[in-house]
């Protein structure tokens, strides 16, 4: 991954408050440095806070829509103005919970990049699709709906995370074999088309990240960096796992 920066995410799902703010954003600023991006992903009333302490923020998710009636739904333009730089879209648990068609999330990818927002598309399979063999073509699906779309070039500003459902707050971590096919997949399956995007492509792992798989997982060429959910919420933990992101540059 010689031209890729790793990046570390965290996803803090429905948690949060305004102490976690404050006792994640020092350990965060100390952890900090050149060789790592560090994004964080708190629920909305979140993300000003986070951004004035000098955390680099991503929004959970993103309406599809330009502004209007559609209420309990988050603008774009109004999320880019609270300081977030990257937003996540078709998180597995907004696609299984509220119903996110992958052509839905492609809308909320175009309307991310429309205000400069950088998309990161949540990719994954399920249990059964993985005991049934459809890992790559559930993975390939949910990416061609956004290639579709918007063409392949969209893929250039973005980020993907690889997170197999199976694996998402279970405890039960796809192992880095497991992980790197799968990312390998999506790398050269781009690389097809278009080799100079495909080696740019930041292409993230998440499902049960910790600090004692992380270091065996970030040390997979195709693996550049995760997406964390538990461990983001503990100080400890999450910057366990930026450390050994940077061991790995
Ligand atoms: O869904 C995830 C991150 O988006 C992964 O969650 P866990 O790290 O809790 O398994």
């Amino acid at each position: 991954m010689a031209m890729r920066k790793p990046m570390i995410a965290g996803n803090w799902k429905m948690n949060g408050s305004f102490e976690l703010v404050t006792e994640l954003s020092s350990a965060i600023n100390k952890v900090k440095s050149a060789k790592i991006d560090v994004v964080v992903f708190p629920p909305f009333p979140l993300i000003s806070l986070l951004q004035q302490q000098g955390i680099t923020v991503g929004s959970q998710t993103v309406s599809e829509h330009n502004p209007g009636a559609y209420t309990g739904e988050v603008d774009a333009q109004l999320i880019k103005q609270c300081g977030a730089h990257y937003t996540l879209v078709g998180h597995s648990e907004r696609r299984s919970i509220y119903g996110e068609s992958n052509q839905r999330v492609a809308d909320k990818f175009a309307r991310a990049q429309q205000v400069g927002l950088i998309p990161v598309l949540c990719v994954g399979e399920s249990e059964q699709q993985r005991v049934t063999g459809q890992t790559e073509s559930v993975v390939a699906a949910q990416i061609d709906a956004v290639i579709d779309k918007l063409g392949l070039a969209a893929l250039k500003d973005s980020v993907i995370a690889y997170e197999p459902v199976w694996a998402i707050g279970t405890g039960k971590t796809a192992s880095p074999e497991q992980a790197q096919a799968v990312h390998k997949f999506i790398r050269d399956k781009i690389a097809a088309s278009d080799s100079d995007l495909a080696q740019g492509l930041t292409i993230l792992y998440g499902g049960s990240v910790n600090e004692e798989n992380s270091e065996f997982l970030f040390a997979q060429p195709d693996i550049d960096g995760g997406l964390i959910g538990g461990a983001s919420l503990k100080a400890d933990s999450f910057t366990a796992i930026c450390e050994s992101a940077k061991r790995t540059v």
